[in-house]
């Protein structure tokens, strides 16, 4: 399967931005929401409320990612659980992101990889989160694995969570400068879909299969993370950070910049908190906004 040029995780993902705008719908049940919804801290309550949450979401919003962790504590109920919620929303249309922040040594990485990335494994999503703390070297098998299914990765590079600024901030060592964690991450993966271009066949329209997750909390400037010039291939962002966490929807461009096109905007309680009568309202309303914010 070709990639970069339109037709794996970049063409699908730009598709979903086209049609629906950037909005992507966070599947977090957390117990505090269950409860509001009148749903158990079960198997069986996670199950309701991610397949409640995808029957809001279609024909609204592009994108849904289901957070794993709160399905996990179920077990291999859970996981059954997460399995139809994943199954659903590819059966209604929506780009799925596995929130599993997955890593580990390239050969272990590489069974993640197939658990969340193979068309048809039980667990298939379009895409999953990876943790780098290992070396972005140690996901590239995982990337390649990904870009050659069709299917995306988005991996931590700038976290919306204030303790992250230490260990991001940290100074990296390049041959020709120095740079911040953050950025180092943000270049190699850059390096990589640019790599995945067969030489020569430069396409101005290519997107990305890897992205990267920047919160939106983050003082991007401060973080030595370049906003103000595109990527080429795009690079696909995954921007959490949104509603709950304090950043404001309608900034996207502000604070995403020359990256705003390819941007995911991905917010869990503040539009969960609706309740289920009021999900699809909320996300029409959020949508709207953003679509409006954009223009
Ligand atoms: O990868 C993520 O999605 C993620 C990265 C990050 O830097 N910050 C962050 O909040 N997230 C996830 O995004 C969701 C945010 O949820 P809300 O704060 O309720 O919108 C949670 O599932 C987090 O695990």
């Amino acid at each position: 399967m070709s990639d970069g040029l339109g037709f794996g995780f970049g063409g699908v993902l730009r598709s979903a931005l086209e049609a629906f705008g950037p909005l992507c719908v966070g599947i977090d049940p957390h117990d505090f929401l269950l409860q509001e919804w009148g749903l158990a801290s079960s198997a069986a309550g996670v199950r309701e409320f991610g397949l409640r949450t995808v029957e809001a979401a279609a024909g609204r919003a592009g994108i849904v990612k289901p957070q794993v962790a709160f399905f996990e504590r179920f077990g291999s109920a859970g996981y059954a659980a997460l399995e139809e919620v994943l199954a659903a929303a590819r059966a209604a249309g929506i780009i799925t992101i596995a929130d599993a922040k997955r890593g580990d040594i390239d050969t272990s990485l590489a069974g993640y990889a197939e658990a969340w990335l193979t068309p048809g494994a039980p667990l298939e999503a379009d895409a999953v989160t990876v943790n780098p703390f290992q070396g972005v070297g140690s996901l590239a098998a995982a990337m390649e694995y990904a870009a050659d299914n069709g299917k995306g990765m988005f991996v931590l590079a700038a976290t919306s969570n204030p303790e992250a600024t230490e260990i991001q901030t940290a100074q990296v060592k390049r041959p020709d400068s120095t740079v911040s964690v953050s950025r180092a991450i943000i270049d190699d993966v850059s390096a990589f879909n640019a790599g995945r271009i067969d030489a020569g066949a430069a396409y101005a329209g290519a997107v990305g299969s890897i992205g990267v997750v920047l919160g939106a909390t983050v003082d991007f400037a401060a973080q030595g993370v370049d906003v103000t010039a595109p990527k080429s291939p795009a690079l696909p962002v995954l921007a959490p950070g949104f509603g709950h966490q304090g950043a404001q929807a309608t900034r996207v461009r502000e604070l995403f910049g020359a990256l705003t096109p390819f941007t995911i905007v991905a917010e869990s309680r503040s539009l969960l908190q609706a309740g289920p009568a009021g999900l699809a309202v909320a996300i029409d309303e959020r949508a709207a906004e953003l679509r409006a914010a954009l223009v």
